[in-house]
């Protein structure tokens, strides 16, 4: 199958001489077009530089990062400020108020992309906003207000829509839940379960919680200390997790188990993992 995203031994380093840390030590995942894939690990584990990366905004030391393709990671800065106007590749933040301006509608903020990317005429542009808001279950009545005129839980959804308007190949959803109650993150997964399914869109979940992408993934790789120790079916990585790191994050993830392990036995993995790293 031809890969739509291929992260090929991805090295990312910050600062310099003594004070360089490698942050992500030869990285390598590939997603099909259509795919759902999560990416876990926990907090500084390397997940948002990965994303980075791969959006071309941080720059690695060495591997490749091909999208669709085109070597991102070799792309100067005019090439690539062009592919990002392309809206192939579209990001969801944590937190919507990250990619939504304060003062602008629902209607501009979601034709914004449109706009910049040119081809379309202002009515054009109107319909697919509507559409784009639409598709995420929120009402045209909508369109008038601005971001703080929104819950948590529209604004997040107003920011997939916003993403979705450009007809993406590739979502990247960094923690795209975290920032909401409860009721909120259940319907805002149950969204993106089925969304973009039909036009064969692809979607990287990134998050440090399992539990909450084990439901919307079809595999899931797992990230720990800026390695990926394992990558396998969502249904395999939890029915049968191999790395120590791994193990301890199905254990703690009572969603998925009904109950976690007990607390000897994170002990125990958490020893397992020490001697590992
Ligand atoms: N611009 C930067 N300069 C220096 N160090 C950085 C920079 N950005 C991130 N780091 C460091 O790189 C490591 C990985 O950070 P990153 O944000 O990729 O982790 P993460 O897995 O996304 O974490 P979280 O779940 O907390 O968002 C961390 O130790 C962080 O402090």
């Amino acid at each position: 199958m031809s890969e739509l995203l291929e992260v090929d031994g991805v090295e990312v380093s910050y600062g310099r001489g003594r004070a360089e840390r490698r942050i992500l030590h030869g990285v390598s995942l590939s997603l099909a077009a259509g795919e759902s894939v999560g990416l876990i690990g926990e907090t500084g584990s390397g997940k948002t530089t990965l994303a980075r990366t791969i959006l071309g905004l941080t720059r690695l030391t060495a591997g490749s990062v091909r999208f669709d393709g085109e070597t991102v990671s070799g792309l100067g800065a005019r090439a690539l400020r062009s592919f990002r106007r392309s809206g192939r590749l579209q990001y969801v933040f944590q937190d919507p108020l990250q990619s939504l301006d304060p003062d602008v509608t629902v209607r501009d903020s979601i034709g914004e992309g449109l706009r910049i990317r040119g081809g379309l005429t202002a009515p054009d542009v109107a319909t697919r906003a509507e559409a784009a808001l639409a598709s995420v279950g929120l009402p045209a009545d909508l369109l008038g207000r601005v971001p703080g005129q929104l819950s948590g839980g529209q604004r997040q959804r107003v920011a997939i829509a916003r993403a979705l308007a450009l007809q993406p190949r590739l979502l990247l959803l960094d923690e795209p839940v975290s920032a909401l109650d409860a009721a909120n993150r259940i319907q805002v997964l149950d969204l993106l379960r089925t969304l973009g399914t039909d036009q064969g869109i692809a979607k990287l979940f990134i998050s440090h919680d399992l539990g909450s992408v084990a439901g919307v993934t079809d595999r899931i790789a797992v990230l720990f200390r800026g390695d990926i120790v394992e990558v396998g079916s969502t249904r395999d990585i939890i029915a049968r997790p191999q790395h120590p790191y791994t193990r301890l994050l199905v254990g703690s993830a009572t969603t998925l188990t009904g109950g976690g392990v007990d607390r000897e036995r994170r002990r125990e993995l958490r020893q397992a993992l020490a001697d590992h790293g």
